[in-house]
């Protein structure tokens, strides 16, 4: 089977890359290993602190992050992070090429539940003229990333990754510790019966997206004249993994209990990695207004509506807000 290596080379990845994105998923088996060991390791539970969210910390994301922290500063390659249990960015290296920005853990609410958990992570050059304490070289729109990922801690433990030749996917062979290529230029499917969205929110979404989820449940009896299932992993990390292994549409809308936080999710280390796997496996990513990764940043841990997956059913929703 090949491995990542020399799949990223044939994507024609530059070496500095390589070697980053080795490294990054250095830190991630070493993630992989401190899950899989739970409550033997004492890594399950929370801590007393809350992060930048406003959301108390689980252990494994403080755990997470402070792995992935200390194994890109030093690295060489890193200029700064941006992370979701970081306040402000993280400076590294002064003469570091890229940006990191991750999600050290997500999915937080599954970990004592031994459910799907992952990382999520984009990479984009660091311009020239940046201090690595500079978080406005972070608000660059997601079509300025020059790959994303995330690796998902289940069963197995799989990455899925794009540095814009489209998305791979790839499972880590534990007895060598190297992640092989299990499926290359994975392509989602342009139809799908399944949909995944929190309908406890139902009450404060926008009228488009209720009315969108009304016809869905219909079913053959309504609109669409399909049944449709749904799915909900409460893990961005494990919806976007089986919408890419089999079709689906994933949202987290507009949600009106606080039209000043535009939704759930993060631009910078959710919704933009993720934008770019499924938009390199031939799916749509949108807003709802626009695409993802066109939005333009104004700050590090902006929030927005998320609406990804299958092209034709991304567009049959979008519809809805025409109307
Ligand atoms: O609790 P809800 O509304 O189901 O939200 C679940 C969503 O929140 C998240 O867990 C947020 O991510 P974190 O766990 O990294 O904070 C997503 O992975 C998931 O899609
Ligand atoms: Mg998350
Ligand atoms: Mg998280």
């Amino acid at each position: 089977m090949k491995r990542l290596n020399s799949q990223l080379q044939q994507d024609g990845a530059p070496l500095e890359l390589i070697l980053l994105i080795r490294t990054l998923l250095a830190g991630c088996k070493e993630i992989s290993f401190r899950v899989s060991q739970g409550a033997l390791a004492g890594v399950l539970g929370s801590t007393l602190s809350e992060n930048v969210q406003g959301e108390t910390q689980k252990k494994l994301d403080v755990i997470s992050n402070q792995i992935l922290k200390d194994t890109l500063r030093d690295s060489g390659y890193v200029k700064a992070i941006s992370s979701e249990e970081e306040e402000d960015v993280v400076p590294c290296s002064a003469d570091g090429n890229y940006l990191v920005s991750f999600d050290p853990l997500d999915g937080s609410s599954n970990t004592e539940i031994n459910s799907l958990i992952g990382t999520i992570f984009s990479i984009a050059h660091a311009p020239q003229w940046m201090k690595p304490d500079d978080p406005s070289a972070f608000l660059q729109p997601g079509t300025q990333m020059v790959a994303a990922g995330y690796v998902l801690y289940g069963p197995s433990t799989m990455l899925a990754m794009t540095t814009g030749r489209g998305t791979h996917l790839y499972t880590l062979d534990k007895t060598h510790g190297g992640f092989l290529l299990t499926q290359a230029n994975v392509k989602i499917p342009e139809q799908t019966s399944e949909f995944a969205i929190n309908t406890s929110n139902q009450r404060h979404w926008e009228a488009p997206i209720q009315q969108y989820v009304a016809d869905l449940i219909a079913g053959a009896d309504g609109p669409r004249k399909k049944d449709y299932n749904m799915r909900w992993v409460a893990a961005m990390v494990g919806d976007i993994h089986r919408v890419l292994c089999r079709g689906g549409i994933f949202m987290y809308p507009f949600d009106k209990r606080n039209p000043k936080i535009p939704g759930k999710l993060r631009l910078l280390y959710e919704a933009n990695p993720m934008a770019f796997l499924i938009e390199q496996a031939g799916g749509l990513a949108s807003t709802g207004e626009g695409r993802i990764m066109e939005v333009m940043p104004s700050e590090i841990h902006q929030r927005v509506p998320t609406l990804l997956g299958s092209k034709e059913e991304v567009e049959s929703c979008l519809e809805y807000y025409v109307k």
